[in-house]
């Protein structure tokens, strides 16, 4: 098999790279009516699975899951959560061939297997469904001429799929159609409905492309969703102990500050959240995520142009065809960091406190935001898409690491989005080495200005507030966060 977006010419690479519309609440209508009273089996039953079976089966849909053999006789995890949640489970050669749509919900690295396994059972005309479109862009997966392939996407670890649907709403949601593979023109219709049945209409959809959603996807969680939301973690913590804070503060201010600062800026974006802070510190967050944004936009740079030319799946792929053996070296590197191996203090730290305590972990987040959304439109990928993947599920991944740290964090996401964040991890600590020398503890672990003048200079703050409300992200975020405000009653 070979890469298929190194297959296509140089015009349709941008076309689909470009491709994004949002989709109008209009559209969606005729709800989950597409698929109602059709076959629809999951393979797979974890972290996406489960939580999007839950909410299908929730909106009407008849939902069951097909699990290897040896998961059931076993009953492995995803038996359990199937089973236990009433769900009918059967083996491939049970529930496949009865299926109109086979939505394939295991770990990417499966893919080739599980699609070649399971192809060859599925009944004639039916669907094949993905939530990120790996197998088909980066490792070209041919699919029977005569089955339909789509791809529903949510912006967003399961887990959050299922607690917004429960809230009555959902998460944004790409959803795409394989051109090679849309035999009968179904489907978009069925994509639509599927992400209806997800509750994704409830957030915003954006109609992309399978290109569009592989190459944003894996260039937000390498950055700023999992790869410096750790590196800010062990350089944040490790600096607080060299200078003599309390361990168990150092802790929970990481821990739980990620997810208090960014509630900010899914609230109100990157401007709400820098507003959170005094106006001095306000200043500082803003140099010192100019500096950061200097230092690591080659790597940034380096990630993109590394998925774009394939050069990054095929090097994951080989740790894949060994074993893994990366992607467990990290993982187990990870859990004996001091970070990880320190328990949050009992200790009561306010909301404000983390901001005013955390202005460092602010400018990390600021700088990433913008990085990743700058690199990402540079390249061709529409701000919808970029602002999906960097600003809107940045908060979602910081909520993990507030339930168990970074263990949680690469626990809940993909594995291919845990390699990735090694990598970028591991290449950035060293690039911040000079960076972190003069970082002190009135940006991370004291109140910045405290017991200081709170005077600034007018200029300077005005342009800096110019600079922050008028980046990009800031522009298409308001626009799409008063959207999904805006459809929340709908249904
Ligand atoms: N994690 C996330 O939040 C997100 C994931 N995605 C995408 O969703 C898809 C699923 O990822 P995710 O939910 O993280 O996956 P998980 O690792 O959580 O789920 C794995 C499931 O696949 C099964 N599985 C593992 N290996 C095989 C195999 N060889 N054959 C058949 N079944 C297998 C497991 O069952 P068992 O081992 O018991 O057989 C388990 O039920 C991926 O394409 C991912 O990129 C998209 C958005 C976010
Ligand atoms: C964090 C990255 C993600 O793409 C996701 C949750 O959206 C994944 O692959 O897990
Ligand atoms: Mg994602
Ligand atoms: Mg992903």
């Amino acid at each position: 098999m070979t890469n298929y977006f190194n297959t296509l010419s140089l015009r349709e690479q941008l076309t689909q790279l470009g491709k994004c519309r949002f989709m109008d609440p209009s559209e969606f209508a005729d709800g989950v009516t597409a698929l109602k009273g059709k076959k629809i089996v999951i393979v797979g039953c974890g972290a996406q699975g489960l939580n999007q079976g839950l909410n299908m089966r929730d909106s009407g849909l008849d939902i069951s899951y097909a699990l290897r053999a040896a998961a059931i006789k076993e009953k492995r995890q995803s038996f359990k959560n199937a089973s236990e949640n009433n769900f009918t489970v059967g083996t491939y050669e049970e529930l496949i061939p009865t299926a109109d749509l086979v939505i394939n919900l295991t770990p990417d690295k499966q893919h080739t297997n599980v699609v070649g396994t399971v192809m060859p059972l599925m009944k004639k005309g039916a669907t094949l469904s993905y939530s990120h479109g790996f197998n088909i862009v980066e490792e070209g997966m041919q699919v029977r001429e005569d089955l339909t392939v789509i791809m529903v996407a949510p912006k967003s670890p399961g887990s959050e799929v299922r607690e917004e649907y429960k809230r009555g709403f959902g998460v944004p949601t790409l959803i795409a159609v394989h051109p090679e593979n849309d035999p009968e023109g179904k489907g978009l219709e069925q994509a639509k409905a599927y992400a209806a049945g997800t509750g994704g209409d409830k957030a915003g959809v954006l109609e992309s492309s399978f290109v569009a959603e592989v190459k944003s996807d894996l260039m937000g969680e390498q950055t700023i969703l999992c790869g410096l939301l750790q590196t800010g973690s062990i350089l944040s913590f490790n600096k607080m102990i060299e200078k003599g804070v309390d361990a168990g503060y150092a802790s929970k201010l990481i821990q739980y500050g990620w997810e208090t600062i960014t509630e900010g800026l899914k609230q109100g974006g990157i401007t709400n959240m820098m507003d959170r802070l005094s106006n001095p510190a306000k200043i500082k967050a803003f140099d010192l995520a100019e500096e950061l944004k200097a230092i690591m936009r080659p790597l940034f740079q380096k990630h993109m142009d590394d998925i774009m030319s394939g050069h990054f799946s095929k090097t994951m792929m080989e740790d894949w065809n060994n074993g893994d053996k990366n992607l467990l070296d990290w993982r187990a590197a990870t859990g004996e960091t001091d970070f990880e191996k320190t328990p949050a203090g009992d200790v009561s730290i306010s909301e404000q406190e983390y901001y005013d305590n955390g202005v460092l972990m602010v400018a990390f987040v600021k700088s990433g935001v913008e990085l990743a959304y700058e690199t990402m439109t540079e390249s061709g990928i529409i701000g919808d898409s970029a602002y999906y993947e960097s600003l809107h599920e940045t908060p979602l991944i910081a909520n993990t690491i507030a339930r168990k740290k970074l263990f949680e964090m690469n626990r809940v996401i993909s594995d291919t989005a845990e390699y990735g964040c090694y990598l970028f991890d591991h290449a950035c600590k060293p690039l911040l080495t000079d960076f972190m020398k003069k970082i002190e503890t009135d940006v991370i672990g004291k109140h910045f200005g405290e017991g200081k003048n709170n005077g600034v200079d007018n200029v300077k703050l005005i342009a800096v507030n110019k600079a922050i409300r008028t980046h990009d992200v800031e522009v298409v975020g308001a626009r799409l966060r008063a959207s999904m405000t805006a459809m929340k009653p709908i249904g």
